[in-house]
C-alpha cells in the first residue's frame, strides 16, 4: 500500500459492500499511485481518497434509480462515474471524457477492476448532443450548472435526470441557470442531500428532470 493511502473509514466497509469493498479498495490504490504519477489527482488528495473522493461519490449512489444507463460527463480520473459502477452493478456507465490519458487509465482501472458494467468513451458532451439514450448523467467539477443543462440535457431521454454534485455552490448555482432551465425544456429541478451519516457534510446535488427535447416540444406546438 503506499505510504500516504489512508487505511479506509470504518463506515467504508457499509457503503462498500461484498465485491464492491476489494474493488474500492484497489481503485484507491491506482489512484494514489499511478493516478498521481500521471497527473490525474493531486498528490495532496491522496490522504483524502477515501472521504473527498470515494465515499462522496459512492453516496451519490443513493439518487440513482435502479437498472439506468448512466453517462458520467467529465470523469477525469473516474468520480464519481468509476465509483457509481463499483456500488451499483445493477446500473450500466458510460465514462465521457475527452483527454487521451485520462481515458487510457479509465480503461485501465476498468480492466484491473474486472467491471463489466462500464464503457470508456472519449469525447465531448456536446458531440453526443441529440442521442438522449441516457437515464442519467452524472458531473462533478466540469462546468457551472448553466453550461453543464446545455451538455447534458441533449444526452437525456424524456424523464431521465442530470444529477450534478455541487456542494455548497448548489443553491446559487440552480438559481443562475433559471433562463438555461427553461431553454433547455427541464421538467423539474431541485437540491437533493445525499449521505446523512456517512459523509461529513452530507452531500448536497442539483438533480434535473429532462422534458420532452426542445425541437420536438417545438413541433408538436406548430402542428
Ligand atoms: C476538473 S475535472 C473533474 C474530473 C472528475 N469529474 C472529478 O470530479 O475529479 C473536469 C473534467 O471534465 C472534462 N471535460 C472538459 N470539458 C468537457 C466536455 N465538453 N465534455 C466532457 N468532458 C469534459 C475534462 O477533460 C476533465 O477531465
Amino acid at each position: 500500500m503506499s505510504d500516504e493511502l489512508p487505511e479506509p473509514p470504518e463506515i467504508a466497509c457499509d457503503v462498500f459492500t461484498g465485491e464492491a469493498w476489494g474493488r474500492a479498495n484497489a481503485y484507491a490504490e491506482l489512484l494514489a499511485g499511478p493516478g498521481v504519477v500521471r497527473g490525474l489527482l493531486g498528490p495532496r488528495e491522496v490522504p483524502r481518497i477515501w472521504d473527498r473522493h470515494l465515499l462522496n461519490c459512492a453516496v451519490v449512489a443513493e439518487a440513482v434509480p435502479p437498472d439506468v444507463r448512466l453517462v458520467d460527463i467529465g470523469s477525469g480520473a473516474g468520480l464519481p462515474g468509476l465509483v457509481l459502477a463499483i456500488v451499483r452493478p445493477d446500473i450500466t456507465v458510460t465514462l465521457l471524457e475527452p483527454l487521451l490519458r485520462r481515458t487510457v487509465f479509465l480503461q485501465e482501472c476498468v480492466d484491473t477492476l474486472k467491471l463489466d458494467n462500464v464503457e470508456v468513451l472519449r469525447g465531448r458532451a456536446e458531440e453526443l448532443a441529440g442521442k438522449r439514450e441516457y437515464d442519467v448523467a452524472s458531473a462533478r467539477a466540469v462546468a457551472p450548472l448553466e453550461r453543464l443543462l446545455r451538455w447534458a440535457m441533449p444526452l437525456l431521454c424524456e424523464g431521465g435526470e442530470l444529477i450534478a454534485m455541487k456542494g455548497e455552490r448548489a443553491a446559487g448555482e440552480l438559481d443562475e441557470a433559471e433562463a438555461e432551465l427553461r431553454a433547455t425544456g427541464a421538467r423539474t429541478a431541485e437540491l437533493v442531500t445525499v449521505g446523512r451519516g456517512k459523509v461529513e457534510p452530507p452531500a448536497t446535488l442539483v438533480r434535473v428532470v429532462a422534458g420532452r427535447a426542445p425541437e420536438r416540444a417545438r413541433r408538436r406546438r406548430r402542428r
